[in-house]
């Protein structure tokens, strides 16, 4: 029978079916942050069990991490990385801290240190660990409970997904990113529409992505709802991942197979899109409007919108372009590589950034951060009046270190989250691709990247 991806990766990591109709699959790595492993391996320590496999196991310091400089920015931040370190010496897990060269947000490090290849099962307890759909390998997010178990067998209880499809058929226009097929994927299936789904996206838009355009797809997919999100593994992913032959098995879902739903995308019609409210579906192209309330029918939605535009501070019918900004963001395990980082420069060399705005750049990794330096970026950035960050880390893309954003400041962010105080309490989240950040940076408001080169905007 026909098998779709999700269905061969699930199967060949199946170690047994559970007398309650769930199973167990085994888990061929395991990575983990400071911020929610901590319990994890409390738990270990009071039933005094061992780490089965240590070697199968990463751990990377993001999340709290200062990128101003290297040292923790204060004691607590400085405790969640030293107990990581502490655990991991003391289980022999692979660590990756402070003032290590292979130091980033988790999402752009192991793909970076070829830690991921088609084929395989990874857990993390990081949402955002769909990312590596992107290589043909079935990436999800877990909960502390699950690290711990993770941890002490190397395998999780596992309830099988229902299967999407999302085709984007045909070239994009010149200008529109893999940000914007999200985005776009997003506004079309909703922000949560995919509760219950493994997402497979297909369809030669998808596939004339490069790995980094397919990693944003894949790792903001999370925010359709859906706990993996797949890619099948072509010539790309299996160079990118460093495996220079075809294992047995196809990565690839079989002809013929079949979904439980299916959504079609016409990549000629996407443009770049702009969020304009506090969820990752209520985005709008950059040429349109701030939606109106009164367009809704039901009194829910209109209540939803309202609460949105009034967080936001926006009115309805408002061009999106006259939409003036105090900040910009480039970071996040959604858009800090290097292909990212490179957009971004295209469009800022030679300009300024506009006199009120505070722009930012964090690159995703250590790593990333040398090679953009070795390609001169870091000059045009900063000779256009960018702060770019020495260090590396999720910044901004949450307030869960010293990037927060203050009370009512506006923002373009290449980030994935636009939830009410994600990046500080009352921070207004406009979520847009890199170049488009880099666009908004330097006219001082939203605009379209593609009239900004032409010079039109
Ligand atoms: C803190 C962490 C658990 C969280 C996630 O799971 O995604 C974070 O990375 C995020 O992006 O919101
Ligand atoms: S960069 Fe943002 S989305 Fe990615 S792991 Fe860090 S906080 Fe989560």
């Amino acid at each position: 029978m026909s098998r779709t991806l999700y269905d061969k990766l699930v199967d060949a990591h199946k170690v047994c079916d559970l007398p309650d109709g769930d199973m167990l699959v085994y888990v061929d790595f395991h990575i983990m942050n400071e911020y929610t492993s901590p319990q994890a391996f409390s738990g270990l320590e009071q039933k005094g069990l061992k780490v089965w496999r240590p070697e199968a196991h990463l751990s990377v310091v993001d999340h709290v991490k200062a990128t101003r400089q290297r040292a923790p920015h204060n004691a607590a931040s400085k405790l969640l990385i030293d107990n990581l370190e502490a655990n991991c010496r003391k289980h022999g897990i692979a660590f990756y801290g402070l003032g290590d060269p292979r130091q980033g947000i988790e999402h752009v490090v192991v793909p970076e240190q070829g830690l991921v290849a088609p084929g395989m099962l990874i857990a993390c307890g990081d949402s955002h660990t769909t990312t590596y759909g992107a290589f043909g390998a079935l990436g999800f997010g877990i909960g502390t409970s699950e690290v711990e178990h993770v941890l002490a067998t190397q395998t999780l209880r596992y309830k099988r997904l229902k299967t999407m499809l999302v085709n984007v058929e045909g070239a994009l226009a010149p200008g529109v990113t893999a940000k914007d097929i999200i985005m776009k994927v997003i506004q079309v299936v909703g922000a949560g529409g995919a509760n219950g789904y493994a997402v497979e996206f297909a369809g030669d838009a998808i596939f004339a992505q490069s790995m980094a355009g397919r990693m944003t797809i894949c790792n903001m997919a999370v925010e359709l709802g859906g706990r993996a999100a797949l890619i099948a593994a072509d010539d790309k992913a299996y160079r990118a991942s460093g495996q220079m032959t075809f294992d047995a098995e196809t990565w690839a879902s079989d002809e013929g197979a079949e979904y439980d739903s299916v959504f079609n995308i016409d990549a000629a019609g996407i443009a770049p899109l702009v969020s304009w409210g506090t969820s990752p579906d209520q985005s709008v192209a950059i040429d349109g409007m701030v939606p109106d309330v009164s367009a809704e029918t039901t009194p829910k939605a209109k209540a939803a919108l309202a609460r949105a535009l009034d967080y936001m501070g926006l009115e309805p019918g408002q061009a999106i372009t006259d939409i003036q900004i105090d900040s910009a963001f480039i970071g996040s395990c959604t858009n800090s590589r290097i292909e990212d980082l490179r957009a971004a420069a295209e469009v800022v060399k030679g300009r300024r950034v506009a006199e009120r705005v505070n722009a930012i750049i964090v690159p995703g990794s250590v790593f990333t951060k040398l090679q953009a330096e070795a390609e001169g970026l870091d000059i045009i950035f900063k000779e256009a009046g960018f702060d770019w960050r020495p260090e590396s880390g999720c910044s901004m893309c949450l307030a869960m270190n010293d990037d927060i954003a203050l009370e009512g400041e506006r923002l373009a962010s290449s980030t994935n989250r636009n939830f009410e105080g994600r990046q500080g309490r009352g921070a207004r989240t406009h979520l847009m691709s890199p170049a488009m950040v880099a666009a908004a940076a330097i006219s001082g408001h939203l605009v379209d990247v593609r009239d900004f080169k032409k010079g039109t905007a």
